[in-house]
């Protein structure tokens, strides 16, 4: 199960269902040397972060080990992967959410063998960042 959790997180690293994080700013602050004024909605794009080799090495590649030990001299910083958000608005389904994953396709992988010969899905934000079209995944009894 501990390899499962690392692969959903990794996905969610690597396309994050809610690509950003939205707030207005309730007062005057200072955000990496920027002046920005109360009223103002500022935008995490956590997307990015999360896709940044800064943060992650070799960002690009599906890597799930990278979540079992947290290396000592690792660069990443605890914001830099928020596939649910942070704080008071922080997703209210998150550990639904994780639970639902975790048990189907557990599930799903007991029962079946699963097979996808295509080339790799598209991604596109439609308003959540999803894959572009069909998943043509091929399912066989165990
Ligand atoms: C993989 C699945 C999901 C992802 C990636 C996700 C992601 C998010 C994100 C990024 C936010 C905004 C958090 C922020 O602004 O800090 C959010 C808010 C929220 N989510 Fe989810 N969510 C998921 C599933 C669910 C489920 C299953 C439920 C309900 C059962 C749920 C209920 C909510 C609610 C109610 C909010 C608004 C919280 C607030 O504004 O106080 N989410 N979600």
């Amino acid at each position: 199960m501990g390899f499962l959790k690392a692969c959903i997180k990794e996905t969610m690293r690597l396309f994050p269902v809610v690509i950003g994080n939205g707030r207005c700013t309730t007062s005057n602050y200072v955000i990496g040397g920027y002046q920005v004024p109360k009223g103002v909605q500022v935008i995490f794009q956590h997307y990015v972060m999360s896709n940044l080799d800064e943060y992650f090495p070799k960002s690009s590649e599906f890597i799930p080990e990278r979540w079992f030990h947290r290396d000592p001299n690792s660069t990443r910083h605890n914001f830099s992967s928020l596939p649910f958000g942070f704080g008071k608005r922080m997703c209210l389904g998150r550990r639904f959410a994780d639970l639902e994953m975790q048990i189907l396709i557990a599930k799903i992988i007991a029962n079946y063998k699963i097979e996808y010969n295509y080339p790799q899905l598209d991604y596109h934000i439609h308003p959540m960042y999803t894959p572009n079209g069909p998943l043509k995944f091929r399912f066989q009894r165990r």
